[in-house]
């Protein structure tokens, strides 16, 4: 059995009127760095409360290390660490007092784990006597990390860890997580960052509260279906419309400063063509090359459903 299952759970909200988790079946493997990944709204949080037992599901089943999450949420409460989306500490008390705080709510002390944590809590130790609400969003995140981690979970959920916070500080973590994973821990992490999503063995795309695709992140790319082109042009926005009202385009958006292009069919004719067609609507310094798609072009692959794939 998977470290987490999920089995056709669904869950809605106001009575029934919004539709957050819609069928969702998954299995997670024990020691596994699997990443959450989708936009804001997507259902990320609330899967994790429904794992976490906060939340109760509607419908279907979910399980954590074994445990159902119903009829055992005690056991699950006591094995897993849960580092939820919105700032989870005691703002008013020091860095110390905050991870001695959690110790104690497990029955553990710092000492106790202090291995687990060491990495991490190195970090943040020269401000213990700081007060949380004080800290950093890079630093916050370390101690909520500690927090999460002090009673030696076997399973670590992170929703949305690395939001609001700066870029250095976000690689750090996922360096942390890396070696937290060597510890043998099952890792799940939300985001909605894709460049975040390669980091992870293997990811689940969730929008409107389905998952569109549960794979390795080069595997996912590889589902691509199509040939995908860059275009570039001096002005991206006038490019962009233009671009849209051309017959042979099947697919067109922003990405960066270039646009990502797919065609209706795929010949060779293709990129010429609409270099030329940008260049008689006046367009200067345009490009169209073949690029390799990246995770965040397969996911608005699968959200626009612009290929049969
Ligand atoms: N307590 C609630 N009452 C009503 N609707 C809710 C509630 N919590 C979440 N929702 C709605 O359920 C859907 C899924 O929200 P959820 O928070 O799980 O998504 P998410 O992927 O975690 O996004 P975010 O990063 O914005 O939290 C959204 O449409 C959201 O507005």
């Amino acid at each position: 059995m998977g470290a987490v299952t999920l089995t056709n759970v669904t869950k809605t909200y106001d009575e029934g009127k919004v539709l957050a988790v819609d069928d969702v079946s998954l299995s997670v493997e024990p020691g596994e760095l699997f990443g959450l990944i989708g936009p804001d709204g997507a259902g990320k949080s609330t899967l994790f409360r429904i794992l976490t037992t906060v939340l109760l599901a509607d419908n279907g089943t979910a399980t954590v290390d074994g445990y159902d999450v119903v009829k055992d949420y005690r056991a699950i409460r006591k094995t897993v660490g849960y580092m939820p989306g919105r700032f989870s500490l005691y703002q008013d008390l020091t860095v110390e007092e905050n991870l001695t705080f959690f110790a104690t709510l497990f029955g553990t002390t710092i000492r106790e784990n202090y291995d687990l944590i060491k990495d991490i809590y190195e970090q943040i130790e020269p401000f213990k006597t700081r007060r949380a609400g004080k800290l950093s969003g890079g630093m916050k995140q370390k101690l909520a990390l500690c927090c999460a981690l002090i009673h030696k979970p076997t399973v670590l959920f992170l929703d949305e860890p690395t939001t609001g916070v700066d870029v250095v500080s976000r690689r750090e973590f996922w360096a942390m997580l890396k070696r937290l994973k060597q510890q043998g821990i099952t890792i799940l992490v939300s985001t909605p960052y894709m460049d975040e999503a390669v980091l992870c063995e293997r990811i689940a795309l969730i929008q409107t509260g389905q998952l569109l695709s549960v794979d390795t992140p080069q595997n996912i790319v590889n589902a691509y279906a199509g040939q995908l082109f860059a275009a570039r042009a001096d002005s991206i926005p006038h490019a962009l419309t233009e671009i849209r009202q051309f017959d042979p385009v099947r697919s067109s958006y922003a990405f960066g400063d270039t646009i990502h292009v797919t065609f209706r069919d795929d010949n060779e004719q293709n990129q010429q063509q609409l270099t030329q067609y940008l260049q008689q609507k006046g367009h200067t310094n345009v490009a169209v090359t073949a690029i390799t798609p990246t995770i965040e072009d397969r996911f608005i692959q699968l959200m626009t459903k612009d290929t049969s794939s």
